[in-house]
C-alpha cells in the first residue's frame, strides 16, 4: 500500500511539472496568433490530431499552414506536442530568418534527416549538419565541385540521359499504354546524378527493377513517416515498413560504401579519372585520408537524396500543369519548335534562348517546390514587425505557403510562366524577389545543386515537349502529397504520341 501512495505521489509531482512546464511555454506566446489548444487534449497535443487528420485524407501539411496563414495573416504560431511552430509570409521576416540572421537548422529535424528510427541514412552529410563550423568547411570544399564552367560540361551527359528517356518513352508510346511520367523522371534523375556526380553508369531508365531507386525511395518513405507523424514508430500497423525502412537504408549505406571504395581508388591510382562533381571535390581535399569515410557516404546519399527526387517532381509537376493548361502548352511548343526544331543535342546555347521553357519550370517550382518547407530555430529571442518571438520558436520556412501569397503573386491558384518574363505586363503586377521566392532556399544555405537542377530541368522538359504531344489520363487523382518533397499523388500518368 506504501508503495501504492508513493507512486501516486511521484506521479502527481511529474503531472504537476509537465503540466506547469506546458503552461509556462504556452503563456509565452499569447500575443501572437494562431489556432488556439482547448480542453485537456489539445493542452498536451495542441494541433497533432487537426493535422494528423488532415493529412490521413491525402493532403500537405502546409496546406493546411496556408489555410491558417489567410485566417491569421503573415506571422502566426501553433502548438504541436510541447513545441510553437511559427509560420511566416512576410518577405522581410523570411530575410531576417535565412540571411540577417542567418538562423540555424532545428537539430531535431535535421537528426531524423540524418538517423530515422535510429538507422544512419543522410548521417553528417551536408544538408543535415547542424555545426556550422563543421558545414562551413565542407561547403567551401564543395563548391569547387559544382562550379557553374564545370557543370557546362555536363550538357553532353544530360542530352545523353535525356535521349535514352526519349527511346525508351518512343517504346511506351508505341504499345499505346499510358505511363507515369515521375517514375520515368526519377530514373533519368537518379542515372543523371550517378553519372554527373560520380561517373558511375546505373541504367535504372533501362532497367525497371533498379535496387538502388527502390532503397532510396524507402528510406524517404522512412524521413515523411518519421518528420510528419512522431508518433509513427509505437503504431504496431507500421511494424513490418518501419523493418523494411531500416533494411533497405542498411543496403543503401553498403551499396554506397562498395561504390566510393571504387571511385576513391581509382582517383588514388591517379587513373584518366573524368571531370565529375565528387572528382573536383576531392582534387581540391588535402587527402582523402583526411576525409571521414562515413561522412563521404552521408554525401554520397545526400547527392542522390537532394537532387534526385527533387528534380524528377519538379518535371511531373509541369507535365502535370501543361496537361491543363493549353495556352501555355501551344506557346512552350512553338518556343521549342523554334529554337530546336528536330536537333538531337540540345547546347547551352539553345538552353540560354529557351526563355519560356525557363519560366514554366520556374513557375511549377513557384506553384508546387519540390521541397515545400525547411526547419530553422532561434537561439535567442528575437523581434520581427514588433512581435517578440520567444526563444526556440520553430520556424517553419515554406516556399509553398509564402508562393501562394495574393500580396506577392497575384492569381496564385493558376499556372501563368509570364509572371516571371520581365517584358510581361503581368510580370510587373507580381513582387518576385529572393525573399517571396525561394524553392531552393536563401542565405549561405541554399541549394548547391540549384544550377544543376535548373539545366537539367529545362533540358529535359525541352526534349520531352519537342518529342511528344501527351494527354493527361483524366481518371487519375491531381492531388498533391508530402513524401519529403511534395509530388502528385498519383505520378502524373500520361498518353503519349510520337512527333518526330
Ligand atoms: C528542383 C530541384 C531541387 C530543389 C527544389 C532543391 C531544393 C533545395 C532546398 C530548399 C535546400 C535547402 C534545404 C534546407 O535548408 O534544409 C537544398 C539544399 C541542398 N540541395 Fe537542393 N534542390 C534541388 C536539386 C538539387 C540537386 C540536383 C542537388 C545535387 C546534385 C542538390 C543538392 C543539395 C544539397 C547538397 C543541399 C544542402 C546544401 C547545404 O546545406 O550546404 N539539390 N536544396
Amino acid at each position: 500500500m506504501i508503495f501504492f501512495h508513493i507512486f501516486l505521489t511521484v506521479l502527481s509531482f511529474v503531472s504537476f511539472v509537465i503540466i506547469f512546464k506546458f503552461f509556462k511555454i504556452r503563456s509565452k506566446y499569447g500575443h501572437l496568433p494562431g489556432p488556439k489548444s482547448n480542453g485537456l487534449i489539445e493542452f498536451f497535443f495542441g494541433q497533432y490530431f487537426d493535422i494528423y487528420k488532415f493529412l490521413s485524407e491525402n493532403n500537405f501539411i502546409e496546406d493546411l499552414q496556408l489555410i491558417w496563414s489567410k485566417k491569421f495573416g503573415s506571422i502566426y504560431v501553433y502548438q504541436f506536442f510541447h513545441q510553437m511552430i511559427c509560420i511566416t509570409s512576410d518577405e522581410d521576416i523570411i530575410k531576417k530568418i535565412l540571411i540577417e540572421k542567418d538562423l540555424p537548422k532545428k537539430p531535431e529535424i535535421y537528426n531524423i534527416v540524418g538517423y530515422p528510427f535510429g538507422e544512419r541514412f543522410l548521417g553528417s552529410g551536408l544538408v543535415s549538419e547542424i555545426n556550422k563550423e563543421k558545414w562551413r568547411a565542407r561547403r567551401a570544399l564543395f563548391n569547387h565541385g559544382f562550379k557553374k564552367n564545370s557543370l557546362l560540361q555536363s550538357i553532353e551527359e544530360f542530352n545523353a540521359k535525356g535521349n535514352k528517356l526519349i527511346q525508351k518513352l518512343n517504346l511506351i508510346a508505341e504499345s499505346k499504354k499510358s505511363i507515369y511520367m515521375f517514375d520515368e523522371f526519377n530514373r533519368m534523375a537518379l542515372d543523371a546524378i550517378a553519372k554527373i556526380a560520380f561517373d558511375l553508369e546505373l541504367d535504372s531508365i533501362g532497367n525497371q527493377e533498379s535496387e538502388l531507386n527502390s532503397f532510396i525511395t524507402y528510406g524517404l518513405h522512412g524521413l515523411t513517416l518519421k518528420m510528419t507523424d512522431p508518433l509513427s514508430e509505437i503504431r504496431p500497423s507500421n511494424k513490418k515498413l518501419i523493418k523494411e525502412i531500416k533494411q533497405s537504408i542498411r543496403n543503401l549505406r553498403k551499396f554506397s560504401a562498395e561504390q566510393l571504395r571504387n571511385i576513391i581508388e581509382k582517383f588514388e591510382e591517379d587513373s584518366p579519372i573524368s571531370n565529375t562533381i565528387f572528382s573536383n571535390i576531392l582534387r581540391h581535399a588535402k587527402s582523402t585520408d583526411d576525409m571521414d569515410f562515413e561522412i563521404m557516404i552521408d554525401d554520397f546519399i545526400t547527392f542522390f537524396i537532394a537532387g534526385q527526387e527533387t528534380t524528377a517532381n519538379a518535371l511531373s509537376f509541369c507535365i502535370l500543369e501543361l496537361g491543363q493548361n493549353e495556352r501555355v502548352l501551344k506557346k512552350l511548343k512553338s518556343e521549342i519548335e523554334e529554337i530546336l526544331g528536330c536537333k538531337n543535342n540540345i547546347s547551352n546555347e539553345d538552353i540560354s534562348k529557351l526563355n519560356y521553357t525557363a519560366a514554366v519550370f520556374k513557375e511549377s517550382l513557384r506553384k508546387w517546390p519540390p521541397v515545400a518547407a525547411f526547419s530553422r530555430f532561434n537561439p535567442e529571442e528575437i523581434e520581427f514587425g514588433g512581435k517578440l518571438i520567444p526563444k526556440n520558436t520553430w520556424f517553419y520556412v515554406s516556399p509553398f505557403v509564402m508562393s501562394q501569397s495574393e500580396k506577392y503573386f497575384p492569381r496564385p491558384d493558376e499556372f501563368i510562366p509570364e509572371r516571371f518574363i520581365s517584358s510581361e505586363p503581368f510580370a510587373k503586377e507580381n513582387k518576385i524577389t529572393s525573399y517571396t521566392y525561394f524553392p531552393f532556399s536563401i542565405g549561405p544555405r541554399n541549394c548547391i545543386g540549384q544550377n544543376f537542377a535548373i539545366l537539367e530541368g529545362k533540358l529535359i522538359l525541352a526534349k520531352f515537349i519537342q518529342h511528344f504531344d501527351f494527354t493527361l489520363d483524366p481518371y487519375q487523382s491531381l492531388k498533391v502529397v508530402e513524401r519529403t518533397t511534395l509530388r502528385p499523388i498519383d505520378g502524373v500518368k500520361v498518353y503519349l504520341n510520337p512527333k518526330i
